[in-house]
């Protein structure tokens, strides 16, 4: 399993970190099996398990909840979790009750924080002198959706993009272990990656950063919404589950499910007996 020390050991010697999103004991555990590096249980399980469409009602308890399954289903990997909308920008007390939770209730190995707010830079220097590990979101922050005016690309112009530099260099100072960058210049994103020591890790933001994160049901294909375009589909997961419902449905409609193969059976005196019972 890898540790916030085996990750920045994998920048420094050029190795790429492959990070993919799961929610559930099975998705974890196919995840881990398929060799990821770290997983995020991401709160865009908002809108890909529970259907909304942001992160913004995604509560602490949800988080948890898919914590404890993730841990469950992938033993082996190691977890961040991401803190849901606000609680990062609460009094610093509950924020730090947040990731104690998440830590302690949920046995995540880590949790992410989006953007670089004082709160946030306060609180990553809190949480990391308290022995928790913080991953930074900088870029498109998804819970910030309803100021940012929507899923858009970030940081195109020469002063976002300076101030997003700066904050990456002011959350490695803070004490983030890595970087979350999503949906930013490929160019900027590599600028980044060049100027922290920490491992950059991009969803939306090109090939040179130091790894690569994607939602699981966009990966596989189980998506039910837009698929944005930084997105590779590497399966038809929908499809596949799809055909395999409706053969199911015409099988059960047909008589052909089940088979005697499905079916459990008594002694043929005693289901006599019953039938006669049943007469009487
Ligand atoms: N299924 C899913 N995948 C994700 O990657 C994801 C989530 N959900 N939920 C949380 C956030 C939201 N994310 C999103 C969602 C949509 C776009 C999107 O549609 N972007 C436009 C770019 C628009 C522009 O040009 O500015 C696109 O077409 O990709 C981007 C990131 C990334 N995260
Ligand atoms: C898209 C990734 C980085 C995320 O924050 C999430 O899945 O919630
Ligand atoms: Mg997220």
């Amino acid at each position: 399993m890898h540790t916030t020390v085996t990750l920045k050991a994998m920048k420094e010697n050029n190795e790429k970190i492959a990070m993919m999103t799961a929610y559930d004991a099975p998705g974890a555990a196919v995840v881990e099996t398929g060799g990821i590096d770290l997983i995020l249980v991401g709160d865009s399980a908002g809108m890909v398990i529970h259907g909304y469409d942001s992160t913004v009602p995604v509560t602490l308890e949800d988080m948890l909840l898919h914590t404890r399954a993730v841990r469950r289903g992938a033993k082996d990997t190691f977890v961040v979790t991401d803190i849901p909308f606000l609680l990062a920008h609460m009094d610093i007390a509950e924020s730090m009750r947040a990731a104690y939770r998440v830590m302690q209730e949920g046995g995540a190995h880590a949790i992410k924080l989006e953007g670089a707010s004082q709160e946030v830079m306060q609180l990553t220097e809190r949480l990391t002198a308290g022995g928790v590990p913080v991953m930074g979101h900088l870029g498109l922050t998804p819970q910030h959706a309803n100021v940012l005016g929507g899923f858009k690309v970030q940081a195109k112009e020469e002063e976002a993009a300076r101030q997003l530099l700066k904050d990456a260099e002011a959350l490695e100072a803070a004490g983030a272990f890595a970087i979350v960058l999503e949906c930013i210049p490929a160019q900027l994103a590599e600028q980044v990656t060049k100027h922290v020591s920490v491992p950059v890790i991009g969803i939306g933001a090109g090939a040179h950063t130091d790894g690569q994160v994607l939602v699981f049901h966009d990966a596989v294909g189980f998506g039910t919404g837009h698929v944005p375009k930084f997105v590779k589909t590497y399966a038809n997961i929908y499809e596949t589950v799809a055909e395999a419902v409706e053969t199911y449905v015409t099988d059960v409609k047909s008589g052909a499910f089940p088979e005697k193969k499905h079916t459990f059976q008594m002694n043929e005196d005693v289901a006599g007996r019953l039938y006669k019972g049943v007469e009487s």
